[in-house]
């Protein structure tokens, strides 16, 4: 397991797209900015950048729809997703697990940032704010599960030590999986099932490396 004691297990939780409503809040923005310029539905998204779907609609809605996530404010502003907040309070409180949040700034990061801090502060408490990891490569963080909605995920390290599981967002639902990805629906899907999945299937590798690590690789008397 990635976490320090050999039974805890670290989970990752990512924050646009799985705590924050990073879509819902791009879309209001952009019609209250442009409003009678074209844009994308929610239910018509496809791809994790919203920037490239803009463009392809014309050319110039790519840089309108940055100039709108790039405001000061746009962060700050954006709703919980639905059960997020409360999912992360009883997540927090789970034996034996450590919970943290692993966000990836904007490059134009001068709002961005703060705002996070703050959105954070705001909707799970200070406690959550020591647990705020900002990086733009997650594959450098060590832990056993990332609940991230971007499709792939890639950075420096090519074997990342936590399992991805896909959360789901109009950007993602059409893409199909590959097994054995999981997804996760919503937060009123079974989280806490992929919890302690991971949990048992972490437990008994432990327990299969100390058996070849002790010499006895009788794999038959292990209980
Ligand atoms: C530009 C862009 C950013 N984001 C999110 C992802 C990052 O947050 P997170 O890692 O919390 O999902 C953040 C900075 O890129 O904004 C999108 O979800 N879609 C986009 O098109
Ligand atoms: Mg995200």
């Amino acid at each position: 397991m990635a976490g320090s004691a050999a039974s805890r297990l670290r989970v990752l939780v990512d924050m646009d797209g799985v705590l924050a409503d990073f879509e819902g809040g791009v879309l209001r923005a952009f019609l209250a900015r442009y409003p009678g310029e074209p844009h994308v539905e929610l239910a018509e998204r496809r791809g994790f950048s919203v920037r490239e779907q803009y463009r392809r609609l014309r050319e110039d809605l790519g840089a309108k729809v940055a100039s709108v996530y790039e405001s000061p404010g746009f962060f700050l502003g954006l709703e919980p997703i639905p059960g997020a907040i409360e999912a992360m309070q009883e997540m927090i409180h789970m034996q034996d697990t450590e919970v943290f949040i692993c966000t990836s700034p904007l490059l134009k990061y001068e709002h961005c940032i703060l705002e996070k801090y703050s959105w954070v502060e705001k909707h799970l408490g200070p406690e959550f704010v020591e647990r705020l990891i900002l990086t733009r490569d997650k594959t450098i963080v060590s832990a056993d599960l990332l609940f991230d909605d971007k499709d792939t995920i890639k950075g420096a390290e090519p074997k990342p030590s936590w399992e991805h599981i896909l959360f789901t967002c109009c950007h993602n639902k059409h893409l199909e999986l590959q097994t054995p990805r999981r997804r996760l629906q919503s937060w009123a899907d079974d989280w806490r099932g992929i919890v302690e999945s991971k949990r048992r299937s972490d437990a008994e590798k432990e327990c299969y490396a100390s058996l070849i690590a002790n010499g006895n690789g009788q794999v038959g008397n292990w209980q």
